[in-house]
């Protein structure tokens, strides 16, 4: 796995209706050390999604500059997962075809790429949805095909941008269990953007806050892994660390 570093990196959009430049991301120091999860929370607007485009290589960066394993970042590639909110699974495919997608574009023959895709849906329990489409999933189920297909790839770092924003309450803390176990046992580097502030806290080693581009706190996570949430929901450490970030999100 590779570390994720981001020098000053800033961010200023022009907007062709008003004419004027706009910056939204200004200065941001940032590392993840290989094999570590880091979550980044902050209110609406604060640049929590232009960072995700910018490390994903999807939009180009204004100054400053993002490394991955020591390399500078210049476009999309295959060493970055990415997971967005919706599920865009292949409708045509079947499951084991979507999760199998990357690898056959790096050129896995069929047998083998079909063991990688098998041995990633038997670790988020979907051994039984190798063959069926996507529209014949529940929400949850897609959610966690889009997961496992990004994993599939084999990437070094995994850029996921509230990818359980639209599940229901119960699946999303079966998948945010599922995702740190999951973690564990291949770590990745992981960039988790979100809204949602114990699921921050529950997720990762480290949860950065943003405030108007910029980075205003950075937060340490040690509590014990594995994470279940009927352990961590009674504990007082879980909930001081959240009680936390969730007042610095306020200040933010
Ligand atoms: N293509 C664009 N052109 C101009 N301004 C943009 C563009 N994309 C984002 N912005 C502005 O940059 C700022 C940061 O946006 P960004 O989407 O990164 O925030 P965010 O923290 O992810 O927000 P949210 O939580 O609502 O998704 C916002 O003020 C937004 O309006």
């Amino acid at each position: 796995m590779k570390n994720l570093s981001l020098k000053s990196l800033s961010k200023t959009y022009f907007d062709p209706y008003a004419g004027s430049h706009y910056t939204a991301l200004h200065d941001i120091t940032l590392d993840v050390p290989a094999g570590e999860f880091v979550s980044v929370v902050g209110p609406s607007g604060c640049g929590k999604s232009t960072i995700l485009n910018m490390v994903a290589g999807f939009i180009p960066h204004s100054g400053g500059e993002i490394l991955v394993g020591g390399q500078p970042v210049k476009g999309p590639g295959p060493d970055r997962g990415v997971v967005f909110q919706s599920f865009a699974l292949f409708p045509w495919k079947t499951v084991l075809e979507n999760v199998g997608f990357g690898p056959k574009m790096r050129g896995v023959p069929k047998a083998e790429r079909d063991e990688i895709a098998r041995e990633y849906l038997a670790m988020a329990g979907l051994s039984h949805a190798a063959d069926r489409y996507p529209n014949e999933l529940s929400g949850g189920m897609q959610q966690r095909v889009g997961v496992v297909r990004a994993l599939a790839n084999k990437p070094d770092v995994l850029l996921m941008d509230e990818p359980f924003a639209s599940v229901d309450a119960q699946t999303r803390m079966t998948l945010q269990e599922e995702l740190t176990r999951i973690w564990e046992e291949r770590r990745p580097t992981v960039l988790f953007i979100t809204h949602d502030v114990p699921e921050a806290v529950f997720l990762a080693n480290r949860v950065v806050v943003l405030s108007k581009g910029h980075v205003l706190a950075d937060v340490p996570v040690p509590l014990a892994r594995p994470r279940v949430w009927d352990k961590l929901v009674e504990d007082e450490e879980f909930k001081d660390l959240s009680n936390k970030v969730l007042a610095l999100v306020r200040s933010a």
